[in-house]
């Protein structure tokens, strides 16, 4: 008999994957997608089985044996093998890398994956017997059975207790998958505004791959239109998939979708114990989560049958990860949706450029919702000039003035700053010195509330020094403003009425955030502090006044994304405002939205006070095509850093050097250092590959990266690619 081999990725970072023999006890049994241990060197790894064993011939000797086959039926379909090869292709990134980065902790350790469909229970026909037969004191059982009579019902619809595993045993119930469940709303839908009737028209014209942008401004009821199209795919029993960029956002998701379709709603988050993940996981797979919520992660979740992706706040940065695999979640899906041949919605009342750009040129289709539902658009953004103003604690007198203004009329306030701690430098009064981090060319960031130091950028701390480090003098001075000056500077203006922070500090603990939601909406809490972890997504109706408290600094952003970014987080942050107007009868006065600023005659700033943020995309566009930056070229940043200063610029020399000769239409920045040229101890620099053709960028790096390793310059030297970066930091 001739001998078969398996390719199989393990977790290891070596852009290849390992052939393996199979042993004769599991020829037959061993299907791709199916997890196996195998010994790598002298360590036992868990690996998935990327094909089908082939027949193999000729010397084996240096092959090894599987060990175990750890699955009897396919974990990872061929669908995600394929999704990963692909990953792995376009990012660059170790294929046994991408496949771990799609398996649960539990799973990647070995533990058996079972894969329960057992949503629903049905009465099987000795069940119909038995209940004619059924004395009347087994109370329990009746009612259990009789609950069945009509048809199939979930789980959760049914009385609980001992009749239930009776009725099991005894073969009289038995389980139903969720996709063979009637499918009932659990609630009433609201009827469509004559805008949103439009626009939901528009969204079903068409069928198989498609990509709508939803561009809706904020308050306009995507969030219904993304439901409508959820309840369409449920209907014919298949499962859908919607993202959110943060963690804080899935849960309000979590309740309207169970609110709407009651049963088979699942999260995805890593903010979940690894077990509930598993469990979503596992549900995701065998199909008993007809829909689940998650971030960016779950858009690598084994479905059985996914037909709708859903991205919630396509433009947010969020939705790329930063670090090791180095994957945008909005771009994965696209290329999913594309393979399965299923629609995906991209909302935001921002998106992102590139998704612009895409929707112009018309692989996109734009629908467009204008108005928000109750009546008219959200509140314009208007400047407020700081020039000649004295400031208290980074606050005007007018901005104050308004604050009062609108909780004299019953309203909330919310000044935004995406800067937390204290004051984002410590100054010394007497010589000049400024609190410096040790490892990283960047200042210590004062938190006065933990009295701390602390560096933003690699996590050093140390206590508050209460004298200058350089001259010993007494005269330190926090210079700048975050989340918690602004907060104090409130608390002190403002002693009658709740103020509280919104930011990653103050929000630490779980619950926390929802507990702060239930106060805003309770009107308990009148003025909030907080962060873009307030822009986003949350709907505070009785909020009136949005103040800004600085955008100027992204003005000047060193990153080509700066003012984008201002423009998203601004529109999105003054979105909060004013929702409940023509809804619940105008009980908070009309909606303001006030920017603080130096700068009131900045092109940006003009462009997004008169247009809003499609106006300023229209004008960062037309920059972007004339600097030839994305989404009119395509980018890859070679990113290397070391303990050691000199080795960074040298491997990259070295890698230039390499790419050169391969770099066909594809231009090679000189080696430079990063802009943060030290953090966290290592100096940083960086290679921009910068390309029209995305395919041309693609050859080279397909050409290259594998043998940046065998560079001797690599040595000491932590190296990565980044293919479309979302920043270049
Ligand atoms: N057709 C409708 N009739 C009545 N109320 C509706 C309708 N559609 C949506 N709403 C309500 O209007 C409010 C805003 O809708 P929704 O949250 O879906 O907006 P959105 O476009 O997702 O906003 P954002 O971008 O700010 O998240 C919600 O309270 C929602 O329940
Ligand atoms: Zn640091």
């Amino acid at each position: 008999m001739s001998l078969e081999l398996v390719a199989v990725a393990v977790p290891v970072p070596l852009y290849k994957t390992f052939d393996y023999l199979v042993p004769a006890r599991l020829r037959g049994r061993l299907q791709p997608g199916m997890r196996v241990k195998v010994p790598f060197g002298r360590r036992q790894l868990v690996g998935v089985a990327l094909e089908a064993p082939r027949e193999a011939g000729g010397d084996l000797a240096q092959y090894r044996h599987v060990e175990e086959l750890l699955d009897e039926e396919t974990l990872l379909p061929r669908e995600m093998l394929g999704l990963a090869r692909w990953a792995a292709d376009y990012y660059r990134h170790p294929p046994g890398e991408v496949i771990w980065a799609l398996l649960p902790g539990n799973l990647r350790r070995g533990q058996p994956a079972r894969l329960p469909d057992d949503a629903g229970l049905r009465l099987t026909r000795s069940g119909s017997a038995a209940l004619a037969e059924l004395p009347s004191r087994k109370k329990a059982l009746r009612s259990l059975l009789q609950a069945l009579g009509p048809g199939p019902q979930p789980r959760s619809a049914l009385p609980r207790g001992p009749a239930l595993a009776t009725a099991l045993e005894s073969g009289w119930v038995e389980t139903v998958p969720a996709a063979a469940l009637p499918f009932t709303l659990a609630e009433t839908p609201p009827e469509l505004t004559p805008e949103q009737s439009a626009a939901w028209t528009a969204l079903q014209a068409t069928g198989g791959f498609d990509v709508a942008l939803l561009q809706g401004v904020t308050g306009s009821g995507k969030t219904e239109l993304y439901l409508r199209r959820v309840a369409e795919v449920l209907e014919r029993g298949g499962q859908a998939l919607v993202l959110a960029p943060e963690i804080g956002l899935t849960p309000q998701l979590v309740a309207r979708l169970q609110q709407r379709f009651g049963e088979g709603v699942a999260a995805f988050h890593s903010g979940m114990s690894e077990g509930e993940r598993t469990k979503s996981w596992l549900r995701a797979r065998s199909g008993a989560a007809r829909v689940v919520v998650g971030t960016r992660s779950a858009v690598f979740l084994p479905f059985a049958r996914l037909e709708l992706i859903v991205i919630d706040e396509e433009h947010d940065p969020s939705y790329k990860q930063q670090e090791g695999f180095r994957y945008s979640a909005r771009d994965v899906a696209v290329l999913r949706a594309q393979r399965l041949g299923i629609p995906l919605i991209l909302g935001s009342a921002t998106p992102a450029l590139e998704t612009l750009h895409n929707a112009r040129t018309g692989r996109y289709r734009r629908i467009e919702l204008s108005a928000r539902v109750g009546r008219g658009a959200p509140p314009q953004v208007r400047a407020l000039d700081l020039r000649g103003q004295t400031l208290q604690h980074g606050l005007s007198a007018p901005l104050l003035d308004k604050v009062q203004q609108h909780l004299d009329a019953g309203g909330q306030a919310l000044l935004f700053i995406n800067r937390r701690g204290y004051a984002p430098m410590l100054l010394c009064h007497d010589c000049g010195w400024i609190a410096p981090c040790a490892h990283c060319d960047a200042r210590m960031t004062l938190h006065r509330g933990r009295r701390r130091l602390i560096c933003h950028h690699c996590g050093a701390q140390q206590p508050a020094p209460s004298a200058c480090a350089s001259c010993g003098g007494k005269n330190l001075q926090p210079v700048g403003e975050g989340t918690e000056r602004i907060e104090d500077a409130l608390r002190n203006r403002f002693p009658m009425v709740r103020t509280e922070r919104f930011d990653s500090d103050r929000l630490a603990k779980k619950g926390e955030l929802e507990q702060l939601l239930a106060g805003i909406r309770s009107g308990d809490i009148r003025i909030l502090v907080g962060t873009q972890i307030l822009a986003k997504g949350h709907d505070f109706p009785g909020l009136s006044l949005v103040g800004i408290v600085s955008a100027d600094q992204a003005l000047y952003g060193a990153d080509f994304r700066a003012v984008e970014r201002m423009g998203q987080l601004v529109t999105q942050v003054a979105g909060r405002a004013g929702r409940s107007a023509g809804i619940q009868g105008d009980a908070a006065p009309p909606a303001e939205v006030l920017l603080q600023t130096h700068e009131p005659e900045h092109p940006a700033l003009q462009q997004l006070m008169r247009g809003g943020y499609p106006a300023l995309a229209e004008l960062l566009l037309a920059e972007r095509e004339a600097a030839g930056l994305p989404p009119y070229s395509h980018l890859a940043l070679l990113r290397a850093e070391s303990m050691e200063a000199e080795l960074p610029l040298r491997f990259l020399a070295a890698a230039r050097e390499l790419l050169a000769p391969h770099a066909d239409g594809v231009m090679l920045s000189d080696p430079v250092p990063a802009l943060m040229e030290r953090r966290g101890g290592f100096t940083r620099a960086q290679l921009l590959l910068q390309s029209g053709s995305r395919a041309a960028l693609q050859k080279l790096l397909a050409a290259c990266v594998t043998r940046l390793d065998g560079l001797p310059e690599a040595r000491k030297v932590r190296w990565s690619v980044d293919v479309d970066p979302a920043d270049l930091f």
